[in-house]
């Protein structure tokens, strides 16, 4: 947490942390050396050590600022504060800088997304309009275009948190910008057939992804989507054969169990009833509120004709899902020889039967295939009902790499293409109770994303600081660098060692561990738990993660047994046979021995390389509360996501610099007040703003070539300052209007007219005020501009209720309705 350097005294206002409520905003009313006390607004009382708490700003508008830096503190209360206040009102989208967050509304907002919408951030400049993803899309394509770089937009935060609604609005955007061409619908409806067969309900989303997806969006030399490419990330299967409570399965098994009479009968699923199913009925949730899975059906069946699955094709990929649901079905007892065994009754031998029609392959060998004792398995019934999951878990994981692979070769790569922007959906940060080989994949991914964030924030800094000329040396970053290693150094990383434990067929998860120990017992982010043998603790940059290493050595073996390529190799149906190719056809196989967690840490090395190349922009995406319902703000929940997530550590990089930066026109106009003097000289911007500083005795900034650079916390001091300065001109005014209106008044009660006034005499009564007016305030007048001043002024002395008159285009006018305010009165 970036704490500014504070000291309270009595009557600050401070934020304290709190264990429930993340931060609680209080006042200081006792000091005692290093601890004082703070009464919150609810009475309540605590004492608490000086340095842990932050300021609090006195005046933070009402409903939120557009940019986190232009916060008066710059700090986790700020931050926490800021995003509560808007989501307060449905504004759900900050900027920290160039990054996006975006809080999830947990309902539709239509109105945010339509095409009115997108012609607006069309024509309007970065920062010009809210925040908004739009905007940064639109961010990303005008740098493509206009600066000829490749982009991407990387769009990270927990699960439920919004990742792929606020990517599908990236893609939406970018296909809005070539509108029209069936490439752009192409692209649009993958997102629903890879939702399909990669999405499920969980309990932390109705739909979320199981897969990490980077999309690559290609354009021609006129800006025109010309091309795509898809690359998925770690399908979660073993969701196929185990779901959870309150979970389901992946959502075509239950869309298929849903379908047309004809085409339940087709694919031989009895009535269709999702509860005869194993693999779909342990977790005993099968519906989904809003969700008909009927038309889901229908819509998904669509989009797979629309991204150029042949019906033919189709057919097939149904028929393989049907027929590992029948799979799932088959039980086993003991067979007539020793550790053999064979299906249970007849019911399993319908389903292997029908789950061979349906593979188009042979029954007798898809029987052997389960029950025969073979090379992993010794035979058992046991043993049978982990083989039938393997090979469910292999073919449906083949059959999604099947899926992509079609989409991609039929929208095609653009071998020509200019340029591309990239969408990158992928998980963020997970610490759970149990965490397994997945979470480690997920953590690993998300280190490396903090690794290339941290070093493009801090190099955009950089650039800013030398562009301005000013010394640059109070910045750095925290580099992960270390954990990096820890898990993936070649040779000697966790992953390396993993490798090497599942190619000696001796090794359990236990020698597996203990080598971990062993190896890092000395490395700083590698710690030992005390009373476990099968766990170990990676120091994350988010926090500390504890992985149970008991399936780590299974789930990181990457072979298709022998006998199940051979089975569906040798299938009629000429979708399933292509899933199993031999053995030779893979050559990458064939030669070496292969693991899941390299395969992965190759392919995030590509990604990593692809998005280094481009110019990045960053989406956090923030779940406001675990059961996603709609106005719920939960601080401790968010908190807890920004600091795990990106968002903390972009501030904390910026407040370790100088966060707040203004044109110098732009502070002269704000702040000119401070030191009319100044002004008056013919000094330079650069130089005003430096004896402006000076005057008001300013102790942390840095005049640029262009801009004011402010240490964290200056914003507000000079903001105070700025209140004062006009709150006295404000009284001023008030006393002026007051006078000259009674004088007014005793005038025409001398002359025993009636007490009223005609517009014109308010008129000139206001003409004769604002002359004074002028006189009084003269300097600030001419250093602020004079209508900002008057709506300054007008906001202090009449607050909220004469807000609403801000339209005023000039100082008489702005008078006229202060005056007539108070005839009114
Ligand atoms: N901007 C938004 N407007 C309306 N609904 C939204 C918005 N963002 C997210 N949601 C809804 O919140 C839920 C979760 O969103 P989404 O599936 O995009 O999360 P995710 O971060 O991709 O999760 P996962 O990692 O589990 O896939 C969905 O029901 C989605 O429709």
């Amino acid at each position: 947490n970036p704490v500014p350097e504070f000291n309270p005294v009595l009557g600050s206002l401070v934020w304290v942390e709190d264990p429930k409520a993340a931060w609680i905003d209080g006042e200081v009313v006792e000091v005692k050396g290093e601890e004082i006390k703070v009464r919150f607004t609810s009475k309540k009382t605590v004492v608490v050590k000086a340095s842990t708490v932050c300021q609090k700003a006195t005046e933070a508008p009402p409903y939120g600022v557009d940019d986190m830096r232009n916060l008066a503190y710059l700090h986790e209360p700020g931050v926490l504060q800021n995003l509560k206040s808007r989501y307060g009102i449905n504004v759900i989208y900050t900027y920290t800088g160039n990054m996006l967050i975006a809080v999830n509304p947990c309902r539709k907002l239509p109105y945010l997304y339509d095409k009115n919408m997108m012609e607006q951030y069309k024509r309007a400049d970065f920062g010009e309009l809210s925040p908004h993803p739009f905007a940064i899309a639109d961010a990303a394509y005008r740098g493509m275009i206009n600066g000829g770089k490749n982009q991407s937009v990387l769009v990270s935060g927990e699960s439920g948190a919004g990742k792929t609604e606020t990517a599908k609005q990236i893609m939406r955007y970018l296909a809005y910008m070539g509108e029209g061409r069936v490439i752009e619908q192409q692209v649009l409806e993958s997102n629903p057939v890879l939702e399909a067969f990669g999405n499920a309900k969980t309990i932390a989303n109705n739909n979320s992804s199981r897969f990490g997806k980077f999309v690559e969006i290609q354009f021609d030399q006129r800006g025109r989507i010309s091309g795509a490419a898809i690359r998925t990330y770690l399908l979660e299967t073993s969701r196929l054969s185990h779901v959870s409570d309150h979970e389901r399965n992946f959502h075509c098994f239950y869309m298929l169990c849903a379908a047309p009479p004809e085409d339940v009968k087709r694919y031989k699923l009895g009535k269709g009833n999702p509860r005869t199913f194993r693999y779909l009925n342990q977790s005993k949730c099968y519906e989904l509120e809003g969700v008909d899975d009927s038309k889901e059906y229908i819509a998904t069946r669509t989009a797979m004709g629309i991204v150029g699955i042949s019906p033919d094709e189709q057919d097939a990929i149904f028929r393989v899902v049907a027929a590992i649901l029948h799979l799932g079905n088959i039980e086993f007892a003991n067979g007539k020889e020793m550790d053999s065994s064979q299906p249970k009754d007849e019911k399993s031998w319908f389903h292997l039967r029908t789950a061979a029609e349906l593979f188009m392959c042979d029954e007798k060998k898809l029987e052997d295939c389960l029950c025969k004792r073979e090379s992993v398995t010794c035979g058992d019934p046991d043993s049978a009902a982990v083989s039938r999951d393997i090979l469910a878990k292999t073919i449906y994981s083949k059959l999604f790499d099947w899926i992509v692979h079609k989409i991609n070769s039929s929208i095609g790569q653009d071998p020509d293409s200019k340029s591309f922007i990239g969408v990158l959906d992928i998980n963020g940060f997970e610490s759970f109770t149990t965490n397994s080989f997945e979470q480690f994949c997920i953590n690993l991914t998300n280190e490396k994303i903090q690794q290339h964030f941290n070093k493009h924030v801090f190099k955009i800094e950089q650039e800013e600081y030398t562009t301005e000329e000013i010394d640059c040396s109070c910045i750095d970053y925290v580099d992960n660098q270390d954990v990096l290693d820890l898990i993936e150094k070649k040779p000697g990383g966790i992953i390396a060692l993993l490798d090497e434990a599942c190619m000696f067929p001796r090794s359990t998860h236990k020698t597996f561990t203990d080598k971990l120990y062993l190896t890092f017992k000395n490395h700083k982010r590698f710690i030992k738990p005390k009373l476990s043998r099968a766990k170990f603790t990676i120091c994350h940059y988010a926090g500390d993660v504890t992985y149970q290493t008991e399936m780590f050595l299974n789930k990181n073996k990457d072979y298709i047994v022998a006998e199940h390529r051979a089975l569906l190799n040798a299938s009629k149906c000429s979708l399933a046979s292509n899933l199993f190719p031999p053995l030779s056809e893979e050559p990458s196989k064939a030669s070496k021995f292969s693991s899941i967690g390299s395969q992965f840490k190759q392919q995030l090395e590509a990604l990593l390389d692809t998005l280094s190349a481009t110019e990045t922009h960053f989406i956090g995406c923030i779940k406001p509360n675990k059961l996603l319902k709609p106005e719920n703000f939960e601080s401790k929940s968010v908190l807890q996501q920004l600091r795990c997530g990106l968002v903390m550590e972009a501030i904390r990089i910026s407040c370790a610099g100088y966060p707040t930066r203004k044109q110098f026109y732009e502070f002269v106009d704000q702040f000119g007040i401070l030191a009319p003097e100044v002004l008056d000289k013919s000094y330079d911007e650069g130089t005003a703003c430096k004896r402006l500083l000076e005057k008001v005795r300013c102790k942390g900034y840095q005049i640029g070539k262009t801009k004011v650079f402010l240490r964290a916390g200056q914003m507000a001091e000079l903001n105070a300052r700025r209140s004062e300065v006009l709150g006295r001109s404000a009284s001023i005014i008030q006393q002026k209007f007051r006078s000259n209106l009674s004088r007014k008044e005793e005038a025409k009660a001398e002359e025993n007219t009636k007490l009223q006034f005609s517009l014109q005499e308010i008129l000139l009564l206001l003409k004769e005020t604002q002359a004074m007016f002028m006189k009084e305030c003269e300097a600030a007048e001419r250093a602020a501009k004079q209508i900002r001043v008057v709506k300054e002024v007008q906001s202090q002395s009449f607050g909220r209720c004469l807000s609403v008159y801000t339209h005023c285009i000039s100082v008489l006018e702005v008078l006229w309705w202060f005056a007539f305010g108070l005839v009114g009165l």
